[in-house]
């Protein structure tokens, strides 16, 4: 085979200061670009980073040459900055990679969390980092690229935070510049474009990676990962933010415009070939000052259920220059918690249910449950549940995540199964899919078989916990319908989002493969797949150097 070796040259040498902590600087491999050596030489002088150039098969490929050392936990290259302006390159593959699988897997994440010396705060404020995964003929090829937002260049160019980030608010030089900067926020000219979330293949093709702000809708090439332009939505919708997860499919792109002015939600759909979203229909908010935060929403095959979390939009906390324990949300137990489903072919809410209280970044599934007549009674929905305990945002704080002593830390999740009856009842139950144990009581960053969606399923992939830990550091398999899991873990590393690809031609729901990208506690990484029937290790592939941990994926098969 035609591969790189990179065996040898993964050193990692981590800059004094880092070695130090993080409070000074974590940034490594900070600032070279394919080609442009004189930009690297400076910051190698600077950082004393040491680069190897390797010829790739593909294309000359800069590999950052990282001097292998016992990384202590508190620098783990999960929580270290990586600048790849590009690389590519070819990895040596253990195990087979099965010769059906054909195609792109793209992960989108934050990946760089500093700009000049001035270190950010939370997992989600960091500029957005494109990992890709080629697999074709059993070989795979690696390439990592940032995400060229407005945000990102911005604050290349000026050297400091010029947009608001989740956490993170550009500092004004004087009272004049933050009443300026408080007009942008109504216009969302102040927002970031920053869109580190996820990355999703529409119906037509193109891909486009996504954040919590409309504005961080950006298109990408696939193959390059360059950044091609923002997506322009051509309706006038208007509003500011929006699910960081639309439901994908072939045929339709639907998402949640949350709207703060009259607390409710827009239901919208876009058609692949267009830019145009339409309205499905509204829900009006049943508690709070604010809608609950959207980060994700679920469908069955005809409804799409609207969550109204307790943990709400709060203007009073988007206006301020530090952040609060919540961010820009807040906990509102009084408002209750309820659960909208809306028809997709009227727009009409079928039903609307007050449920416990819960807290959830991501819905794994839902479908419509029926009895022996095929009548629909109940829809039933899964979501990663942090037992109604919104602590887990600040667990997600670089300074906690930084800072593992061998100290159990993750707050307790589990998959939180709603059940929400069609008879006009006005309560729904909330209770746990399984024993949340089979899984260490860790529980998010989900993914299914996409044939499954909205349907009744058996599996679903997840990240859960052995414990002691502060962070989900496994990749369990959960089975519904035994109420099991089968969990993997490598000790100390930290695994991104398992994702699930199926075999095509398969009648088995969990006919596939399972891939994810590992961080490393020494500070290397690899791509892994397991088979998603067995769960078992088939390949991996060593990366030339450790990745920064990641959130969301997409699957571009190859034509
Ligand atoms: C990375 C991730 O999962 C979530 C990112 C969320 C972001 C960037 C949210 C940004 C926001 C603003 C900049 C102002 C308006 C509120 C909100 C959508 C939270
Ligand atoms: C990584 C994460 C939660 C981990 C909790 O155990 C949430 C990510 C949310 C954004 O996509
Ligand atoms: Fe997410």
């Amino acid at each position: 085979m035609d591969s790189l070796s990179f065996s040898g040259i993964c050193r990692y040498r981590v800059s004094p200061s880092t070695r130090l902590g993080f409070d000074q600087s974590n940034h490594i491999n900070d600032g070279f670009s394919l080609g442009n050596k004189a930009s690297f030489d400076r910051k190698q002088d600077r950082q004393g980073l040491a680069i190897t150039r390797v010829a790739s098969p593909l294309k000359r490929a800069i590999v950052p040459s990282l001097e292998k050392e016992t990384v202590p936990d508190q620098n783990h290259v999960a929580w270290t900055s990586v600048r790849q302006e590009r690389w590519e390159g070819e990895l040596v593959v253990q195990g087979e990679i099965p010769l059906w699988l054909k195609g792109t897997y793209l992960r989108n994440g934050p990946g760089i969390w500093h700009i000049e010396d001035y270190n950010f705060r939370h997992l989600f404020d960091g500029y957005a980092t494109l990992v890709k995964l080629h697999f074709e003929n059993g070989r795979l090829i690696a390439g990592h690229r940032q995400i060229e937002s407005e945000a990102y260049k911005a604050a290349r160019k000026n050297k400091k935070i010029c947009f608001r980030e989740f956490s993170e608010v550009p500092k004004h030089e004087n009272f004049m510049a933050y009443v300026g900067d408080l007009a942008k926020l109504f216009s969302g000219a102040s927002l970031t474009d920053n869109a580190n979330t996820g990355v999703v293949k529409l119906g037509d093709g193109r891909v486009v990676c996504l954040t919590e702000t409309q504005k961080g809708s950006l298109v990408i090439d696939p193959n390059s990962l360059e950044t091609l332009g923002r997506f322009e939505y051509s309706d006038s919708l208007g509003g500011l933010i929006h699910s960081a997860h639309p439901i994908v499919t072939d045929s339709e792109f639907l998402t949640l415009l949350p709207d703060l002015l009259n607390p409710g939600y827009l239901v919208v759909r876009m058609e692949p070939g267009t830019n145009e979203r339409k309205v499905i229909g509204r829900v009006n908010c049943r508690g709070g000052p604010a809608p609950g935060w959207v980060h994700s929403f679920p469908v069955t095959e005809h409804y799409v259920i609207v969550p109204e979390m307790p943990l709400r939009y709060s203007a009073q906390n988007l206006l301020k220059a530090q952040p609060t324990p919540l961010y820009k949300f807040k906990w509102h137990p009084e408002s209750k918690a309820f659960l909208h489903v809306m028809c997709k072919a009227s727009g009409k809410i079928v039903t609307s249910v007050e449920v416990p209280l819960f807290v959830t970044f991501h819905f794994i599934n839902a479908y419509e449950e029926e009895d022996e007549d095929g009548r629909v009674t109940a829809i039933i929905a899964d979501c990663c549940e942090h037992n109604a305990d919104a602590a887990i945002l600040d667990q997600l704080r670089l300074q906690n995540l930084r800072s593992f002593n061998g100290q159990d830390m993750l707050p307790d999740a589990r998959v939180g199964r709603f059940t929400i009856p069609l008879d006009g009842s006005p309560f729904g139950k909330l209770e746990s899919a399984l024993d949340p144990d089979e899984h260490g009581r860790g529980m998010d960053m989900c993914s299914i078989n996409p044939a499954n969606l909205g349907k009744k399923y058996r599996y679903a992939y997840a990240c859960g916990a052995q414990r002691p830990c502060h962070f989900p550091n496994t990749l369990t398999k959960l089975n519904f319908a035994k109420k099991k899991a089968k969990n993997w873990h490598d000790e100390g590393a930290v695994p991104s989002e398992p994702f699930f690809v199926a075999r095509p031609g398969a009648t088995e729901e969990d006919d596939g493969v399972v891939i994810s990208l590992i961080s490393e506690k020494n500070g290397s990484g690899y791509a892994l797949l397991l088979d998603g029937s067995t769960f078992e290790e088939i390949a991996r592939a060593k990366l030339p150097y450790g990745l920064p941990y990641g959130l969301h994926g997409c699957w571009v098969p190859k034509k």
